[in-house]
């Protein structure tokens, strides 16, 4: 019988899954460039962002699609597209609890049961259509979230990948090595890493210098045996780009739609020096990407031991 989430996913070639063991090393700004990157390096591609980083979405700001409320058709939850105000059919969509917040402001406290009904429906009420690539930005850590995902898309979906996000200290990898332990004992194929916040990037003339430690995410690659996609520096502009949202609206007001700001975001992003690093990484992505398969069952059952990683 086919489940309303095999409904939804079946149609999609990848789903990658964004993780990292440790809060804060970029895991959504890399998922937002993994998808700002694949939609401009392959013209015909259609790309979904899901969010279910459902305690601190962020998803909505980085890709300037704060204001944006969800759409309810007869066939379901219509995405956000951050394209929708380019030529031509949108093919970059967005499903973040944050748009069914009333304000930006607000807070999801909720326990395991009630988020993992939250990622159910988003599997299974979300109209992709025919995705070519799905990402997928999770909390920090190994959760009830990374759990309800793979619980609900290992039955039905065979490519399934991740991709783990570090900064290049110690601290973080600790917390890396953590999160691919929880993938090696869930089997879930890991597409490699990346690290970021590996140097910057000078405002003045672009050039990378290694100020900090760096490497760290590549050595760990080497000696797990795991493809490095790449590095990518501190880069200022990038800050200015995906952290430029109003902040939240205190007065509680009502939802402004943000009229083109997403488009502007995709435009300006496009001339940042960190797209032009990204789209090296997003090439090795799509090139690893093409033979990986579950090798193994996925084993969610084994969730003692899975979380036991965290
Ligand atoms: N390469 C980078 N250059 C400059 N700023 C960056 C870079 N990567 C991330 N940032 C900034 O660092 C902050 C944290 O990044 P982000 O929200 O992507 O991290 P996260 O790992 O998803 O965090 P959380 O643990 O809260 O989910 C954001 O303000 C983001 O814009
Ligand atoms: S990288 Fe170049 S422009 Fe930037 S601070 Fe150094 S010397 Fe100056």
């Amino acid at each position: 019988m086919t489940t309303p989430v095999a409904r939804r996913v079946n149609p999609i070639k990848h789903i990658i899954i964004v993780c990292s063991g440790k809060g804060g090393v970029g895991k959504s700004s890399v998922s937002t460039q993994l998808a700002l990157s694949l939609h401009a390096s392959s013209p015909t591609a259609h790309i979904g962002l899901l969010d279910v980083d459902l305690t601190g979405p962020s998803l909505p700001r980085m890709l300037g699609l704060d204001g944006h409320g969800i759409h309810q058709s007869s066939d379901g939850w219509v995405p956000v597209y951050a394209d929708a105000h380019g030529q031509g059919v949108p093919r970059l969509a967005c499903m973040s609890i944050g748009f069914l917040l009333k304000n930006r402001g607000d807070s999801v406290v909720w326990r395991g049961p009630k988020k993992n009904a939250m990622i159910r429906q988003f599997l299974s009420d979300v109209r992709w259509g025919e995705l070519d690539y799905l990402i997928i930005d999770t909390p920090p850590g190994t959760s009830d979230e990374h759990l309800s995902l793979l619980e609900h898309l290992a039955p039905v979906h065979s490519r399934l990948s991740a991709v783990i996000v570090t900064t290049p200290q110690a601290v973080a990898l600790l917390d890396a090595m953590k999160c691919l332990s929880f993938t090696r004992a869930v089997n879930l194929p890991v597409l490699g890493i990346i690290e970021n916040m590996s140097g910057y990037v000078c405002p003045c003339c672009g050039e990378v210098s290694n100020v900090f430690s760096t490497g760290g995410g590549e050595e760990m690659a080497k000696r797990e045996g795991l493809p490095f996609l790449g590095r990518m520096p501190l880069d200022p502009e990038l800050v200015t780009l995906l952290d430029a949202a109003e902040p939240p609206n205190e007065a509680g007001g009502g939802r402004e739609r943000s009229s083109d700001k997403a488009f502007e975001v995709i435009e300006k992003y496009r001339k940042t020096t960190s797209a032009k690093l990204f789209a090296a990484i997003a090439h090795k992505v799509m090139d690893t990407i093409g033979p990986v398969q579950v090798a193994q069952e996925i084993m969610i059952g084994d969730t003692a031991s899975a979380q036991g990683t965290s």
